[in-house]
């Protein structure tokens, strides 16, 4: 049978086909739509969840951390009664100890001569009696002698008894002591010199010592909000108090010296704020004759008090040794170093970390010194060599740190001085162990952690300047070898000047010196940074940030007693350096030394849920994806590629973002950095002050994410770039709050017009042409490591003698967090153009 093809009937049916096509299309479309659907319903869910969870459980928290401070906060109210109590019952033990002691001379002088009165009587009864009688009154002069025995060995054990108090209400004041002074109002105050618009107001005194233990900065400047702020200390001095009141409260540390404690009492402050003034005293002036050492400063005064010590000691158990030390551009440079010609030169030295984990300056001069005079001679001689730059703000201003290190070693230490002994071999010999458990090699790498403190201690030269028989950053106490030698026991009172933190605007320092300002404020925020992680209690303590940190490691953060001098300048002037100073003294207050490390909860919870909600953020953003590109329906035919498979190697690995175009300067780079010149380019941006770097950027970065996803008066999506940058403007001093404004590069098809923002704290910056030095980095950035990067990148600048401006800087980012390995961070530091 012939076969007939109806033509309309194969259209009908291709039609009924494509019907069915279309509707089974359809139909899985609408599946798509209702599992999206769903998903979203799932998503939402899951957020209301977490956030309902979130609520919940910081209504939780809150009210555990509630509950738990009413607890701490009971706990302690409890213990500060038990303590104050018991500093209550020291001190009444202390008086009477006191009353005792003193009675006791008066006592003794009464005794001795009632015995005399009564020799005398017995003598003259013996002339004129009989043999019974002489043996009555020998029985009775006996008696009186052992009795007066008696007394002086009851004296010993009060003496005793109040060097033990003593130690104890130390102890229990803490370790770590602030004391504060204010000084008066100067002539230089007025600013006269300073090319700084300064008016009548600026010499206003606004920083006043309210009692013995609190200062208070109150302004109310007109223009200004009114600021109250006070601050409390373990003693404060006010501008009247004398070199001596000031020394007084100072004095208790150096019988802690001889009792085995290393101490170290350290000024810090604004430049110009007396701490040279307070550590040496003024050094125009003649020390010599009793109004001259009214005028001393603690460092002679502690000498003095020191030798005063000594001497009470029997004679040639104790010698001292001094080694002067500079910390100056971030370099270690011996003062008592000289050369072949004798002749004193400031060379450079070098910090170690020992095995025990202590810090040590190899081949650093000691000169044996015999009298306070020797120590102040030895200080003078050197002091010429220090670091000094005029500036508006002080005209003999020090541009480094000063350590002076007083060494005494001891042939006889008494009990305590054992006692502290044994607990610091056994503390030494922890260390040792937990360092070797960690690196084997740790002792073949240091032969000089091998040697022993006797084999050390003998290498001294018959001449004062010797090379070290021990190090005077080591620990005080000797390894264990040598406490089973006998040797010498040692304690070291260190003695620091710091550079003062400075204002460059206000300072009005050039040049050299603006490179000096900056390592010294750089020094010092390390510094700050060091206090903050003791503090916190945080596991990695960045001393090696700064030389400055890592030699004053045993100081800071090992068993010594530390005594910071905060120094502050009374006027309107100063206000905000005065500010920072009293910050850092009570950030340095918040460090206990020797608690155990608590475990931080809190902070463990927040980690958890942060990585719960970028899990759930990373799940959210793979399925929409899939959606979309399932929804891209005409994807086949396109000769692009999908723009959301661009998306998620964008998001993932980071691929195929658009970078600023730059022009590669081969002739200058290095093999560690690269010289950039970026062309004239629009960029997006926001500002953010404070003292976190991380925190800024991630605000930072959340508020520019807004902008490209479309919060922008064209609500106009635009395509992300990289790098991401950073430009940080640090503040001017430590623990000031740094300015961070985090930036986007505008896409190319935006760079004409660019859409304007429509959050108010992000806005369009045109940035002209620019030329940066460039330092590459790998891993997960972070403040510590972009600064770590940024110092070896000013090494590398200074080293090769390159023109930049140090502040503000750069720290970019060139991946999302998604992307695990092969991730790009850079520094930047610009190019200086004017001369
Ligand atoms: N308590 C005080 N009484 C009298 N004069 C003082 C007092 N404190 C400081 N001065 C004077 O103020 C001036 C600046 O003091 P000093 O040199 O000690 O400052 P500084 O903090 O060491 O500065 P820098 O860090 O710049 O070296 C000096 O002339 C000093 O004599």
């Amino acid at each position: 049978m012939p076969l007939f093809i109806n033509r309309d009937q194969i259209f009908a049916h291709q039609v009924h086909l494509l019907e069915h096509k279309l509707r089974s299309k359809e139909e899985r479309i609408l599946e798509l739509e209702t599992e999206n659907a769903i998903l979203h319903l799932r998503l939402a869910d899951c957020l209301g969840k977490l956030r309902r969870d979130h609520a919940e459980e910081a209504e939780a928290e809150a009210q555990k951390r509630w509950q738990h401070q009413r607890v701490v906060q009971q706990s302690t109210q409890s213990a500060l009664a038990k303590l104050l109590s018991e500093v209550q019952i020291l001190k009444q033990d202390l008086r009477e100890v006191f009353a005792v002691y003193v009675n006791f001379a008066t006592e003794l002088e009464n005794q001795s001569r009632l015995l005399l009165e009564q020799v005398g009587q017995a003598s003259s009864a013996l002339q004129g009696h009989h043999g019974n009688d002489v043996h009555s009154l020998q029985a009775q002069m006996e008696a009186l002698e052992r009795s007066l025995q008696e007394e002086k060995e009851r004296s010993r054990t009060e003496r005793e008894r109040r060097k033990i108090l003593h130690n104890t209400l130390v102890e229990l004041r803490g370790n770590i002591r602030v004391h504060c002074r204010v000084r008066p109002v100067l002539p230089f105050d007025d600013g006269q010199g300073s090319t700084l618009a300064i008016g009548p107001a600026t010499t206003e005194e606004v920083v006043q010592a309210v009692n013995d233990d609190t200062v208070v900065v109150n302004c109310t400047r007109m223009g200004n909000p009114g600021l109250n702020k006070m601050f409390e200390f373990e003693r404060v001095h006010c501008p009247e108090d004398s070199q001596d009141a000031v020394f007084e409260e100072v004095k208790p540390l150096l019988t802690s010296l001889l009792d085995g404690y290393n101490v170290c009492i350290m000024a810090y402050g604004q430049t110009g704020s007396g701490k040279t003034h307070t550590m040496i005293g003024s050094q125009a002036e003649d020390h010599s004759g009793p109004q001259g050492e009214a005028r001393q400063g603690v460092i002679p005064k502690a000498a003095t008090e020191l030798f005063r010590l000594i001497s009470e000691k029997p004679a040639e158990t104790h010698t001292v040794e001094v080694s002067v030390v500079e910390v100056y551009n971030n370099e270690v440079l011996d003062l008592l170093a000289k050369d072949e010609d004798g002749v004193a030169m400031g060379a450079k030295r070098d910090v170690i970390t020992t095995s025990t984990g202590t810090s040590e300056v190899p081949s650093l001069s000691y000169v044996l010194v015999r009298s306070s005079a020797d120590v102040m001679q030895l200080i003078s001689s050197v002091l010429r060599l220090r670091a000094r730059c005029p500036t508006l703000v002080h005209r003999d201003s020090s541009r480094s740190h000063l350590i002076v290190t007083l060494t005494v070693s001891s042939k006889s230490p008494n009990a305590l001085a054992l006692a502290r002994r044994l607990q610091s071999v056994k503390k030494d010999m922890q260390r040792k162990a937990q360092k070797e458990w960690w690196s084997p090699r740790c002792r073949r790498a240091n032969p000089m952690a091998r040697q022993s403190g006797d084999e050390r201690s003998t290498s001294s030269s018959s001449s004062p300047y010797h090379s070290p028989s021990h190090s005077p950053i080591h620990s005080s106490c000797p390894s264990p070898r040598a406490s089973t030698a006998q040797a010498p026991f040692r304690t070291k009172l260190q003695l620091v000047d710091l550079a003062g933190s400075e204002c460059v605007g206000m300072s009005g320092v050039t040049g050299a010196a603006l490179w000096e300002t900056s390592c010294i404020n750089r020094s010092l925020s390390a510094l700050s940074d060091v206090l903050g992680a003791l503090a916190e209690q945080r596991p990695h303590v960045p001393y090696r940030n700064s030389k400055l940190t890592h030699l004053l490691q045993d100081a800071i953060g090992g068993d010594a007693k530390l005594l910071v001098m905060l120094c502050v300048s009374p006027t309107q002037r100063y206000m905000t350096e005065s500010l920072q100073s009293l910050g850092f003294g009570t950030r340095a207050r918040q460090v206990q030394k020797d608690t155990p490390r608590r475990k931080n909860i809190a902070l463990k919870l927040k980690k958890n849920v942060k990585y719960i909600v970028s899990t759930l953020t990373h799940q959210w953003f793979r399925r929409s994806c899939e959606y979309q590109v399932l929804n891209e329906k005409d994807f086949r035919t396109d000769q692009k590629p999908p723009t959301m498979l661009k998306t998620i190697g964008q998001a993932l690995f980071s691929t195929g973002l658009q970078n600023p175009k730059f022009t590669p300067n081969e002739e200058n780079k290095a093999p560690d950095y690269e010289v950039r010149t970026y062309q004239t380019t629009n960029w997006i941006s926001t500002t953010l002050t404070g003292m976190e770097q991380e925190a800024a950027m991630n605000t930072g970065f959340r508020r520019l994410f807004n902008y490209i996803q479309g919060n922008n008066h064209n609500k106009e999506k635009v395509e992300m770039t990289a790098p991401v940058t950073c430009l940080v403007d640090p503040g001017a001093g430590p623990a000031c709050e740094t300015t961070f404004t985090v930036s986007f590069y505008i896409p190319e098809e935006h760079q004409a017009d660019p859409p304007q923002p429509s959050d108010p704290d992000v806005f369009l910056e045109n940035r002209k042409e620019f030329t940066v030095f460039v330092r590459t980095y790998g891993g997960f950035n972070n403040m510590q490591k972009s600064r770590e990067e940024l110092l070896n990148l000013l090494e590398s600048l200074q080293r090769d003698g390159a023109c930049y401006k140090d502040i503000p800087y750069y720290v970019c980012g060139y991946d999302s967090p998604f992307k695990l390995v092969n991730r790009r961070n850079e520094v930047w530091i610009l190019q200086k153009t004017e001369p």
